[in-house]
């Protein structure tokens, strides 16, 4: 053995033992409150819960109530939250006290540097105070074009796989991920990536791809970079990490170790060329043109928007260079997976719901008519003749609004968060609930240090507000919030979330900055697609005489995979049955 692989396994051997006694040390502070027994001596929940466990999250909370006793790792006790008070006390009033984890913050570090999701406290709110602004209606409205460019590029894809009116089965996911790339890349960053032409793939895109499943695949290592960062220099950082990216450990967590560490730096090499482009853009001329950028996208994408507002702040407010890169890998990581996973989820409904698809199909012809006979509408039509909406008009699609929203309710792309408490307090709850001894109790005590989950998943199907039929996808319950019977809202008892009552994207200082992005984005792909595609569930035997059954795996995300025995259960896809619609 080498000495740095003796370092190396030395190095590792004290963060699992530290990490043991860390551990211990917090056994001894039990949780008053009732929850399930342990189903694991080590893993505790963890693997019932959070590994494909979307029925169990919601059985735990629907058995126990909004504040639930889990067990962790180890014996650690940790609180499983989705109670409306207690959301509000956590994300909104007292936020200060319940922090990201710092396995999360130092992993986003490395990964992204200094972006929204690795900084606290002062830092962050001056980045939210700067960055609040560029994601305005105004700026969606200007951002809207370039968005359906690229949906355009994606229904001419598709439609290219299918002829006449006969049915076509294709996995539809590649091609979500692949306009989801180039929505991030034309729309943040003003970089012309033409993702959706495969022949055009270059190491970046590759790498944008990829980002997502290897941080999901190297999570076992994530729980030691907070003690390594805390307790060596940047130089034995460095030196640790060059030791376990060698090939000398071949284990396939190592080989995705060292492909990670790969696609961070080609992510990260990309964003500073694009970042160093602009900025000279910004310094000869005032304005922001950059060579990658398409003509459309020039000076409208969310990275110019954010450089001139930065230029023209005070210096208190200013950010860094090396926040403003960090912002840039940090939306291009935050709005990637989540709108992936949603549109696909979206369209996946609407296969299984066909008549809700003919409604919202007639919902989207009928708009485009009465577009092209108002005032505003400009000819602004694509090669193939369609028209493109206005912001104002997609936004205002009641059933596309509905469908949306509803989709995004029971299916949030983050089923689950993680906070720690950064000093011991008294969590209020809505709804009492029972503690260890049964007694009923309306607030539960709180160490410092103590770990939640925040169950984003249990909250938006919880049935004392959004009524008993909460886990139905059910999107006619948002056409009827115009006769006072507003979703969500249970005898003035709501979730405080950014978007209606809903917790998608969380509430309060920390919640998503690009929810009206995503919004615009999922909508924009539905209008496109629809008027010209009719989506079914796969029906045909394949080749083997087995037809593919889909199935929506919650692991940290969700991701569709085919069932067995036409699929095997783990490769991400999703299948759709495609024709073409008779017009
Ligand atoms: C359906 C799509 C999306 C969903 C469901 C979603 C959901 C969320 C949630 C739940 C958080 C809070 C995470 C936490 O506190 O740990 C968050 C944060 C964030 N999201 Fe999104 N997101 C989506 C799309 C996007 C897009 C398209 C962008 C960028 C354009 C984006 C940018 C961000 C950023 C920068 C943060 C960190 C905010 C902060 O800490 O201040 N998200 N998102």
């Amino acid at each position: 053995m080498f000495l740095p692989q003796i370092i190396g396994y030395g190095v590792l051997t004290l963060a699992v033992l530290k990490l043991i006694q860390r551990r211990a040390s917090r056994k001894a502070i039990a949780l008053n409150v009732a929850g399930p027994e342990k189903d694991h001596w080590f893993k505790g929940n963890l693997e019932s819960m959070f590994v494909d466990g979307f029925d169990r999250c919601l059985k735990v909370a629907a058995d126990y109530g909004g504040a639930v006793k889990i067990h962790g790792l180890f014996g650690e006790e940790w609180l499983y939250v989705s109670d409306p008070r207690a959301f509000h006390y956590i994300l909104v009033k007292e936020q200060h006290i319940f922090e990201e984890n710092d396995i999360f913050l130092c992993c986003n570090q490395l990964m992204f540097g200094e972006g929204l999701i690795s900084t606290l406290g002062e830092q962050h709110r001056k980045q939210r105070k700067m960055l609040n602004p560029v994601f305005s209606t105004s700026n969606m409205r200007e951002l809207l074009p370039i968005i359906q460019t690229v949906s355009h590029q994606l229904k001419s894809v598709l439609v290219a796989n299918l002829s006449d009116h006969t049915s076509v089965e294709f996995d539809v996911l590649p091609w979500l991920s692949r306009s989801a790339v180039d929505c991030i890349c034309e729309g943040i960053l003003g970089y012309h990536s033409n993702a959706i032409d495969i022949g055009n793939d270059n190491e970046y895109i590759e790498a944008l791809r990829m980002l997502g499943p290897y941080i999901s695949r190297t999570i076992l290592f994530q729980r030691y970079v907070p003690m390594v960062m805390r307790n060596l220099s940047l130089y034995w950082r460095k030196k640790i990490v060059d030791w376990l990216t060698t090939s000398w450990l071949p284990t396939q967590t190592m080989k995705d170790f060292r492909e990670l560490r790969r696609i961070v730096g080609v992510t990260d090499s990309a964003s500073r060329i694009i970042f160093q482009e602009k900025k000279a853009a910004l310094g000869r001329t005032g304005s922001l043109t950059s060579s990658q950028s398409s003509l459309e996208t020039r000076g409208k994408d969310i990275m110019s928007i954010m450089l001139k507002s930065n230029a023209s702040s005070s210096e208190a407010d200013r950010l860094s260079d090396a926040e403003i890169l960090g912002q840039m890998n940090v939306m291009i990581f935050a709005g990637l997976e989540t709108t992936t996973a949603a549109v696909g989820r979206t369209l996946y409904m609407l296969a299984k719901h066909p008549h809700i698809q003919e409604r919202l199909r007639a919902e989207i012809n009928d708009a485009v008519i009465a577009y092209q006979s108002s005032d505003v509408y400009s000819h602004a039509n694509d090669d193939s003749g369609s028209v493109r909406l206005s912001y104002d008009a997609l936004m205002s699609l009641p059933l596309l609004d509905a469908v949306v929203r509803e989709t995004l309710r029971l299916y949030p792309s983050l089923p689950v968060l993680s906070r720690r408490t950064t000093e011991a307090t008294s969590l209020p709850l809505q709804f009492p609930v029972r503690s260890a001894s049964g007694d009923e109790i309306g607030a539960v005590p709180l160490a410092e240090n103590h770990r939640l989950v925040i169950s984003i998943v249990a909250a938006n199907h919880n049935k004392a507000v959004w009524g008993e039929d909460a886990s139905d996808w059910k999107p006619e319950r948002w056409l009827n919030a115009s006769q006072g019977d507003t979703p969500g809202v249970k005898n003035g008892v709501r979730y405080t979330g950014v978007y209606s009552s809903m917790m998608t994207f969380l509430a309060g200082s920390r919640s998503c900055i690009g929810f009206k992005f995503a919004e615009m984005e999922i909508k924009d792909v539905l209008a496109t697609l629809l008027p010209d595609i009719h989506l079914a569930l796969p029906s045909e035997p394949d080749e083997n005489r087995m037809v593919k059954e889909i199935h929506w795996g919650m692991t940290g995300f969700f991701a569709p995979v085919v069932k067995p025995p036409a699929g095997d259960d783990e490769t991400p896809q999703l299948p759709l049955s495609m024709r073409l619609v008779q017009k």
